[in-house]
């Protein structure tokens, strides 16, 4: 894990960033208000227990975890709207909780399940506060508007109220909203939640350009594991408030923790235990049957399958993504069985 570095290409640094909320708790009713009022109980939850990660410019990275995990809260500490409780953060060379305008200027936080921009006005007027915000000049202002909408088509949109765009519409002018400033460090939490395909789509394509063109830092939560794959080579894995993995999203599937599907079709019934013995078991259901095991053991395990059970039809497939990074949450994974191999 990170020790300080100089290096000039890292553009954001957490170093065992960690972050304890102190929640006040109470039993239901006015009974519980009441002594909760008198005397109150505190819980402390270890929202981010320590991590480290750093990001270089230009680079776009998955932060993925189950629901919990601590994505949230670690993306608004590197954006300042959160104090770690210790540990630090570095964003283009500022302390995010010290808010500073030059910080300001090269980051934005995108929530996808916070609305931004002002729900009674068109999204142009959200535009202009911005625009006086960040101090962009008028010839800037357009060149970016035109530059944006070639990608999203904001064109009939933009001067409709806020609250009468469809989430789709509302989606593209949060995010032409929050990258008008050109903001050399996005974070990205869930971007395209509840969007349809298409435009799930289109918000990457935008996210990709936007990139490429700025050479811009993105650090992207989503649980659509499409985005993670369309944009992202390097994923962090966050379970617990604690990073399990950060590397390659290919590594997952080829290195060496990689995993094979085995699809069994049998001919007899069987049971979960039975199958156990021969990888993690991800479905039964009634004949069919799905396991995954070690990638290096593909062979061996299906030759056993095949040995200790009435198969009718096998076959090897690669796991879907979603499974192996589900596999990474340390309390979906279950210890590896080898011992019905003989
Ligand atoms: N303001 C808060 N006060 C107390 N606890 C909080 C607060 N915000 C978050 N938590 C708790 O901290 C933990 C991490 O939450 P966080 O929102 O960072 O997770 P997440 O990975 O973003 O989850 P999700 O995918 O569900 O959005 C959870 O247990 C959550 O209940």
């Amino acid at each position: 894990m990170p020790t300080p570095s100089s290096d000039p290409s890292v553009t954001v640094r957490a170093d065992h960033l960690r972050k304890a909320y102190t929640v006040t708790e109470k039993e239901p009713g006015f009974l519980g208000s009441l002594r909760a009022f008198v005397r109150p109980k505190t819980r402390t939850v270890e929202a981010v227990k320590g991590i480290s990660f750093e990001l270089t410019g230009g680079e776009m990275v998955g932060f993925l975890g189950p629901n919990g995990a601590g994505k949230t809260t670690t993306l608004k500490m590197l954006s300042g709207l959160l104090h770690p409780t210790s540990g630090t953060a570095t964003v283009q060379g500022h302390t995010p909780q010290k808010r500073e305008t030059a910080f300001l200027k090269q980051i934005t936080l995108v929530m996808g399940q916070k609305q931004q921009l002002i729900w009674d006005l068109p999204a142009q007027d959200s535009f202009l506060v911005n625009q006086a915000i960040y101090e962009i000049s008028d010839t800037e202002y357009r060149a970016t508007m035109r530059e944006f909408d070639e990608v999203l088509d904001l064109s009939g949109i933009l001067s409709k109220q806020v609250r009468k765009l469809s989430l789709g519409e509302r989606m593209k002018c949060e995010l032409a909203a929050a990258l008008l400033h050109r903001p050399k460090v996005l974070f990205l939490d869930e971007p395209t939640i509840g969007l349809d395909v298409n435009m799930q789509e289109r918000i990457r394509e935008f996210v990709r350009e936007y990139n490429a063109r700025f050479n811009a830092t993105v650090m992207l939560t989503s649980h659509y594991m499409a985005d993670v794959t369309a944009l992202c080579q390097r994923i962090l894995v966050i379970d617990g408030g604690e990073l399990v993995f950060d590397g390659d999203l290919s590594a997952l599937t080829s290195g060496p923790d990689a995993r094979k599907t085995v699809k069994l079709q049998l001919s007899q019934p069987t049971t979960a235990a039975r199958l156990s013995e021969y990888g993690e078991l991800i479905r039964l259901d009634g004949l069919d049957v799905e396991l995954t095991v070690p990638r290096s053991e593909v062979s061996a395990r299906a030759a056993a399958l095949l040995t200790h059970f009435e198969v009718a039809d096998l076959t090897v497939e690669d796991p879907p993504i979603e499974q192996v990074i589900g596999q990474l949450f340390r309390s979906e994974r279950k210890p590896e069985p080898v011992e019905a191999l003989a």
